[in-house]
C-alpha cells in the first residue's frame, strides 16, 4: 500500500495570519507539491485569490480547492469529504495537503473526518497548526477584529454552532499540535515570551509553541510533523459547546473599540519585517560513531526538551552497524530507522538542529556529544 499523504490543518481566527503563513509556505516549498483546500466565506474570502496569485510553480491553480458552502466543520460530509475524495482520485497525487479552515471552524470535527472510510487509508493528519494573533490575544481579545468575526458568523447560513469566541479559542488550542504566535513583530520580547509561556501551559504536553512574524516559519518546521492527529481525538477534547440559542453576550461590548482600530495593522508603522529571517536558526552538529541507537535517541529527546529545539534530523553512524540510522525528531518525539548502507560515505553522525533564534549552540553540541 502506498504511504498515506500527510495533511496539515491550519486553523486560527479571522485575521490571525493563516493565509499569510500559507503563502510564505508555498513560496518556500522547496519543490514539494502542495495541494490546498481552503474554506472560504462569501465576499469576505479572498484567500484563494491571494494564494493563486502567489506565482509559485509548486502550487498551480489546479492545486487549490475552495470550499465555499460555509463552515468546514459543519459541512464535513457534504463538502469536505467529497473534495478530499476528488483530490485523492487525481493521477499525480500531491506530496502534502494543506487545509485552511475558516476562523470559526472547530478543528476537532474536521480532524475526526480523517477517520472516515475511504479517507483514512489514504491520508493522515500530519499536524494541526493553530495560528494565534499574538497582538490581539495579548490585549485580551482573540481576534484582531471581533466585529469582523461576528460578521463572518452572520454570513454563514450553514454554521450550526454559535460558540463564544473564548470557547472556540480553547478548542483551537486544545486541538493544536503546533501553536504559532503570529504578529510577534507587534509585541515586545517580554509580551511574546509571556504569551508563549501561557499557551504552552494551556496546550497538551509536547505541543510546540513558536513565535512568528508574517507567518514566516521554515517549511521544515511547519510540515512533516508526522503526528497522525486523527488517531488521538480523546486527547483533543472540545470544551462544552452551547448551540443555537446561545446569545454570547460577553462579546458584544468590544465591538465599538474594534471598529475604530480595525485598520491599524495595515498602516505598517510598527512592523519590523526585516527581522523575520532572524526568527529561526539551524545549525549542524557532526559527531563520530555513536554506541547504541536506542540510548542515543533517548539522549536526543532529552536535549530537545532541555533546549526547546523544534526539529532535529539527520543520520547517525552506529558502532557495528553497516546501515545509516536516520533520525527524525519533532518536539519530544524521536523516530529512528536504519535506511541505507553507508557505502563509501564517511561513517559520521550529522544532525541538523532547528529552533527559534537564540539556541545555545555550544551547550546543545556538548549535550549531544556527552
Ligand atoms: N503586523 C503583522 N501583520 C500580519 C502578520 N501576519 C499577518 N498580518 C496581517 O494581518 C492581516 C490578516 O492576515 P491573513 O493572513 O489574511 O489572516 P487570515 O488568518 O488568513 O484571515 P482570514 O483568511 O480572513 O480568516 C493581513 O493584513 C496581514 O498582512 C504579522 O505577523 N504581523
Amino acid at each position: 500500500m502506498a504511504a498515506k499523504i500527510p495533511a496539515t490543518v491550519v486553523t486560527g481566527f479571522l485575521g490571525a495570519g493563516k493565509t499569510t503563513l500559507i503563502r510564505h509556505m508555498l513560496q518556500n516549498a522547496q519543490g514539494k507539491r502542495i495541494a490546498l483546500i481552503i474554506n472560504e466565506f462569501g465576499d469576505l474570502g479572498v484567500d484563494g485569490d491571494i494564494l493563486k496569485g502567489c506565482g509559485d510553480e509548486t502550487c498551480t491553480e489546479d492545486d487549490i480547492m475552495e470550499l465555499s458552502n460555509g463552515c468546514i466543520c459543519c459541512t464535513v460530509a457534504d463538502d469536505f469529504i467529497p473534495t478530499m475524495e476528488k483530490l485523492l482520485e487525481r493521477e499525480n497525487a500531491p506530496d502534502h495537503i494543506v487545509i485552511e479552515t475558516s476562523g470559526l471552524a472547530l478543528p476537532q470535527p474536521l480532524v475526526r473526518a480523517f477517520n472516515w472510510p475511504g479517507i483514512s487509508t489514504k491520508v493522515t493528519v500530519d499536524g494541526v497548526v493553530t495560528v494565534v494573533d499574538g497582538k490581539a490575544v495579548t490585549e485580551g481579545r482573540f481576534a484582531h477584529s471581533v466585529a469582523a468575526v461576528d460578521a463572518q458568523r452572520k454570513l454563514d447560513d450553514n454554521l450550526d454552532h454559535e460558540t463564544p469566541l473564548s470557547e472556540l479559542f480553547e478548542d483551537q488550542i486544545a486541538c493544536a499540535d503546533m501553536i504559532v504566535v503570529n504578529k510577534s513583530d507587534l509585541l515586545t520580547a517580554d509580551e511574546a515570551t509571556a504569551l508563549t509561556d501561557k499557551l504552552k501551559s494551556e496546550a497538551r504536553s509536547g505541543v510546540q509553541v513558536v513565535k512568528a512574524s508574517m507567518g514566516a516559519l521554515p517549511v521544515d518546521v511547519l510540515l512533516g510533523q508526522g503526528v497522525g492527529s486523527e488517531g488521538d481525538m480523546e486527547a483533543r477534547a472540545e470544551v462544552h459547546h452551547h448551540h443555537h440559542d446561545d446569545h454570547h453576550a460577553e462579546e458584544g461590548e468590544h465591538h465599538h473599540d474594534d471598529h475604530d482600530h480595525a485598520h491599524d495593522d495595515d498602516q505598517g508603522h510598527h512592523h519590523h519585517h526585516d527581522h523575520d529571517h532572524d526568527a529561526f536558526e539551524s545549525f549542524v552538529v557532526t559527531l563520530g560513531e555513536i554506541g547504541d541507537a536506542k540510548a542515543f535517541a533517548a539522549q536526543v529527546a532529552d536535549v530537545i526538551q532541555a533546549h526547546d529545539i523544534l526539529r532535529l534530523k539527520g543520520f547517525a553512524a552506529v558502532e557495528g552497524k553497516p546501515m545509516r540510522l536516520t533520525l527524525q525528531a519533532v518536539g519530544p518525539r524521536v523516530d529512528t530507522y536504519f535506511d541505507q548502507p553507508f557505502g563509501t560515505a564517511p561513517r559520521q553522525t550529522r544532525l541538523v538542529v532547528i529552533g527559534q533564534a537564540g539556541l545555545d549552540r555550544s551547550a546543545i553540541d556538548a549535550a549531544l556529544r556527552a
